[in-house]
């Protein structure tokens, strides 16, 4: 793929809840390797831009392809093997199974191991058990949640349980990797350590990332480029430096600091 053909492309995109245009003549496009903010204030449409690519709503305009192909009428568990994964707004780990096994759970559907040779607990099983153990171990180590494997994933603190939602997303081998705003919740700290482990995978892994966050000052100096929603509309895209310097996107935010 050239750099000319985007990854993911949005065209006049949309979705009706009743009267209501929750999203509307949104054009995206990403390019592999990318990563790019999604901004906007509360209830522009951001979350459901995020669950019309990942097939939890269809459009009812426009068209979503990835590598040239249609997404939307897609189910959500092919868009994930298409190459899609996403974190969500509010936290949603399996919080009685331990921490390997939310991720194990992610990419057992890429198993090589059949469900028959599980079954019958035959060689094949235990070698692509032991194989997605050590795989999940190294993504946990990613995160610096190796030594926490074997806890509940209730039991780690909410910081910890947000990096491993992420742990669990990168598991199904995406493409594009959204997160929805993934530091909420988190404290400075934990935020900035969050935003350097999204740039080191986006790396290591060759991945684009389209990140919701409602920092304005951790989107701006974490992005290359952002869109802006309002009211459903894009209203903006840019640099971070045109971003802020941009009057509909400043009025938009009136009140609100963009920083
Ligand atoms: N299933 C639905 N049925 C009806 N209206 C919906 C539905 N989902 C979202 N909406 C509406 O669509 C609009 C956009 O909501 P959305 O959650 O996408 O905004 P957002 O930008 O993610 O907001 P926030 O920053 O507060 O999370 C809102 O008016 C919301 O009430």
């Amino acid at each position: 793929m050239t750099q000319s053909t985007p990854l993911l492309k949005v065209d006049n995109a949309g979705i009706r809840f009743g009267g209501l245009r929750a999203v509307a003549d949104v054009n995206v496009e990403l390019f592999q390797g990318e990563l790019v903010g999604l901004i906007g204030p509360n209830g522009a449409g951001k979350t459901t831009f995020f669950n019309l690519l990942t097939g939890v709503y269809v459009p009812t305009e426009g068209s979503i392809l990835l590598n040239g192909e249609k997404l939307h009428n897609l189910a959500p568990y092919r868009i994930t093997r298409k190459g899609i994964s996403r974190t969500f707004q509010n936290i949603r780990l399996f919080g009685e199974l331990s921490v390997i096994d939310n991720v194990k759970v992610a990419y057992h559907s890429l198993a090589k191991h059949s469900i028959l040779s599980s079954i019958f607990r035959l060689p094949s099983h235990f070698s692509g058990e032991k194989e997605m153990d050590e795989k999940a171990v190294a993504f946990l180590k990613i995160f610096g949640l190796d030594r926490y494997k074997d806890e509940k994933a209730n039991n780690l603190p909410y910081g910890q349980q947000r990096r491993l939602e992420i742990a669990r997303a990168l598991a199904a081998n995406p493409k594009l990797l959204l997160l929805d705003e993934p530091a909420a919740g988190m404290n400075p700290q934990e935020t900035k350590e969050l935003m350097n482990l999204i740039a080191l995978i986006r790396e290591k892994f060759d991945l684009t990332v389209l990140l919701i966050e409602h920092d304005m000052g951790l989107v701006m100096g974490v992005c290359e480029r952002i869109y802006v929603l309002d009211h459903g509309q894009l209203i903006a895209d840019g640099t971070p430096e045109e971003i802020r310097n941009n009057p509909k996107v400043i009025e938009a935010y009136l009140g609100e600091e963009v920083s």
